[in-house]
C-alpha cells in the first residue's frame, strides 16, 4: 500500500477540502490524517493531507491528476511518497552538540532522513561523521574566501541532491545570493529566544540583560540575519547565580530538543512559509517511533 502526503496552499475559497477530498478517494485514498489552517489576516488556506492509497497509485500518477482540480483554485501543491527519505546536508563549526543529537536521532529511525554529508569549518568532529559511514567535507572558511567556501558547499548540495541543509550551530553568516538560491531549505538553531538577542554571543548578551529565562529557536535562513520565519522555538529557566558559560551548558539540551523538532517537521512536510512566519502542523500519529535500527 502506497502512503502519501498531500501538502496545499492557496487563496481560502469555500468548496477547497470538498474538491481535494473527493479526487482522493475517487483515486482510491483514503484520508488517514488531516490538518489545515485558513488564515484570515493573509486570506490564505493550508492543508496537509495524509493517505492510505488503496489501489497503489503512485504519488507521481496522483500529483498528474491532481492538475485539474487545482488549477481553478489556484492551489500550490505537492504529493510526498511517505517512504522516501529527504536528502540532509548538515553543517556544524565549532559546538557539536547538535550534530551528534541529530546524528543519534538518525541512527535510532527517529529522524528518517538519508544525511548525504556534513560540512565544517573546523576538524573537530571528522572523525565521529565517517564512523557513521557518512562523507565529511572540510571547508575552512576566512573572511577573503568566503565567496569560494560557500561555492564548494552549493557544488556539494548540487552532487549529493541534498533537499535541506541544517546549521547545527555552524557559525558561518550565508551571502545574501545563497540563501536567494536556498530560500526555505536552510534550517538554522539560533541559541536565543528570538527575536531576543540575535547575532553572536547571545547567551552573553542574555547574562547581561539579567534574563531569567533563556531559549533556543530554530528558523529559515534568510539573509537578514536571524530573522528567517520561526519554525520551532522553546526555553530554560536561569538564575542570578549562573554565568553566561552555565546558561551555554543549560542551553545545549534546548538547542538540541528545538533543531530536531523543526528537521522533523520538515521532513515531514509539517512546515509551511506564510510570508515572514511560518504555519506548522502537528505530527501524525506513529511519526515519533523510531524505526527499529537496521
Ligand atoms: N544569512 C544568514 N546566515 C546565517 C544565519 C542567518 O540567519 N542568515 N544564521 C547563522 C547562525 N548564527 C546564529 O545563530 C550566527 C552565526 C555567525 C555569526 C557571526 O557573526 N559569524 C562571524 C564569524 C564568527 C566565527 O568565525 O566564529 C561572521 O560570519 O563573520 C552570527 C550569527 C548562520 N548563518
Amino acid at each position: 500500500m502506497e502512503q502519501g502526503i498531500l501538502t496545499v496552499q492557496c487563496d481560502s475559497r469555500r468548496g477547497i477540502v470538498a474538491a481535494i477530498s473527493t479526487y482522493l478517494s475517487e483515486a482510491g485514498c483514503n484520508i488517514t490524517d488531516s490538518a489545515q489552517f485558513d488564515d484570515k489576516e493573509t486570506g490564505q488556506f493550508f492543508t496537509r493531507i495524509a493517505f492510505d492509497s488503496e489501489k497503489g497509485t503512485t504519488t507521481s500518477t496522483l500529483d498528474e491528476g491532481f492538475a485539474a482540480v487545482a488549477e481553478p483554485f489556484g492551489m500550490t501543491y505537492a504529493f510526498h511518497d511517505s517512504k522516501s527519505r529527504m536528502k540532509v546536508l548538515i553543517m556544524v563549526s565549532k559546538f557539536g552538540h547538535c550534530l551528534h543529537d541529530l546524528l543519534f536521532r538518525w541512527r535510532i529511525g527517529a529522524l528518517p532522513m538519508d544525511i548525504v554529508g556534513v560540512i565544517s569549518n573546523h576538524l573537530e568532529y571528522q572523525k565521529e561523521v565517517v564512523n557513521h559511514d557518512i562523507p565529511f567535507h572540510y571547508i575552512k572558511v576566512r573572511p577573503e574566501t568566503k565567496a569560494e567556501a560557500e561555492a564548494q558547499m552549493m557544488r556539494i548540495v548540487e552532487d549529493t541532491g541534498a533537499e535541506l541543509v541544517v546549521l547545527a550551530r555552524y557559525m558561518q553568516v550565508l551571502s545574501d545570493d545563497l540563501c536567494r538560491k536556498m530560500s526555505g531549505r536552510i534550517i538554522n538553531i539560533h541559541h536565543s529566544f528570538l527575536p531576543s538577542f540575535k547575532g553572536a554571543n547571545p547567551y552573553k548578551q542574555a547574562y547581561h540583560r539579567g534574563v531569567k529565562l533563556i531559549g533556543a529557536t530554530s528558523h529559515y535562513v534568510t539573509a537578514d540575519l536571524d530573522e528567517g520565519p520561526i519554525i520551532e522555538q522553546d526555553i530554560a529557566r536561569v538564575t542570578h547565580a549562573q554565568s553566561a558559560a552555565d546558561y551555554v551548558a543549560i542551553g545545549r539540551d534546548v538547542e538540541s530538543q528545538v533543531l530536531a523538532r523543526a528537521v522533523h517537521a520538515h521532513i515531514y512536510q509539517r512546515v509551511f512559509q506564510n510570508g515572514d512566519k511560518t504555519v506548522v502542523f502537528p505530527a501524525s500519529p506513529g511519526s515519533f517511533a523510531p524505526e527499529p535500527p537496521t
